[in-house]
């Protein structure tokens, strides 16, 4: 394992100003963005909605890794050049999700883990080659008002995330981990604290049993946010707050970066977490974002799958990466969400 190179490519994705783009949604999860504007979801115009994403103008500024899906990893802008290729010109880093989705998890009845461990040896080696520089694995977890998650359900998750990242190291391959608390449901802020922060311990305790540098890793957390459906929400503040103060006492500080996912937040609102997090006292790790939704759904909602509004949709976006540079030096404004286009 050559750690230097790990450290580097990890320190580069989260270099100041800069974050993720999840554009790594599977088959069926891109069908449902697709569908909600109304445009067939085929091979085409999965790979123009791609290209019109890696083509803005501008994002290299604050977007220092792309995760790509399989299918979009071997996909070409219109002229040909290979959306890797055209990533790494452009000086962002190509990322690929090799996880294989989520089954049940057995004689666990509404718990979830994660495939793909079979066979993740040879494909990373593939995915290298195709000029993959850092991969995603994404553990789900729920919780509900009894007694889920179990203690089981966390541990073979993390287990899995450990084997996972092991092996992306081994193939020079930044590994980010992804234990995603999820937020539907009716828990409180503190329930979501403290799962979080169990989940984040066995992971860094299983990381640790499999040798993993995490000076070579990214996290890719969920933020600490009362469920959907819980009847007290939270401000922006008291997110930050218990937000920091989980991850302050869970996550090493050996560790580069967190890369919070969006999970299902607004674009604002996941733009003002971003921002009141680092606004609060300095932190050992660069604190940014790996957003899916919270970077596209404004750019779906311009694009519409309609040639005449590219231009707005690549502006929408570069707008959104921006925003969230802001964010990431506690700069970004609510106002600024009614600033024309910049
Ligand atoms: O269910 P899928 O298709 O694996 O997609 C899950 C999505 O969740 C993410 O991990 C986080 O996305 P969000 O920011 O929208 O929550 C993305 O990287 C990924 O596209």
């Amino acid at each position: 394992m050559n750690i230097d190179e790990l450290k580097s490519t990890a320190r580069a994705i989260v270099a100041a100003q800069k974050g993720v783009l999840a554009a790594d949604e599977s088959g069926p999860t891109i069908k449902k963005r697709l569908d909600a504007i109304k445009v067939e979801a085929n091979e085409a115009n999965r790979r123009r909605y791609r290209e019109i994403l890696f083509t803005s103008a501008g994002i290299e500024q604050y977007i220092g890794g792309v995760i790509l899906y399989d299918e979009t990893l071997r996909q070409s802008t219109s002229d040909g050049i290979p959306f890797a290729e055209l990533l790494a010109r452009r000086g962002i880093m190509p990322g690929i999700k090799v996880d294989k989705g989520v089954s049940p998890l057995a004689l666990h009845p509404g718990e979830k883990i994660t495939e793909g461990l079979e066979g993740l040896r040879e494909r990373l080696l593939e995915y290298k080659q195709l000029g993959a520089r850092f991969a995603k694995w994404r553990a789900v977890i729920e919780i509900d008002e009894h007694d889920i998650p179990t203690p089981y359900a966390i541990r073979a998750n993390a287990h899995a995330l450990a084997r996972y990242a092991a092996l992306c190291q081994e193939a020079g391959i930044v590994p980010i981990v992804e234990p995603e608390v999820l937020m539907d449901g009716s828990h409180s802020i503190e329930r979501c604290a403290a799962v979080t922060s169990s989940v984040l311990k066995y992971v860094f305790a299983e990381l640790d049993s499999h040798g993993v540098a995490l000076e070579g890793i990214l996290l890719k957390p969920n933020m600490v946010i009362p469920g959907i459906k819980c009847a007290q929400q939270a401000t922006v503040q008291q997110v930050a707050d218990a937000t920091m103060h989980c991850l302050t006492s869970s996550v090493p500080a050996a560790v580069p970066g967190i890369v919070f996912l969006s999970g299902g937040q607004s674009a604002e609102d996941a733009t003002d977490h971003l921002n009141a997090m680092n606004r609060q006292v300095a932190h050992p790790w660069q604190v940014s974002f790996s957003y899916g939704r919270a970077l596209q759904a404004p750019v779906l909602a311009a694009w519409k799958g309609l040639e005449d509004n590219v231009a707005l949709a690549q502006e929408t976006f570069f707008r959104r990466c921006q925003l969230n540079g802001l964010a990431r030096d506690g700069k970004y404004t609510r106002a600024m969400e009614s600033d024309i286009l910049a």
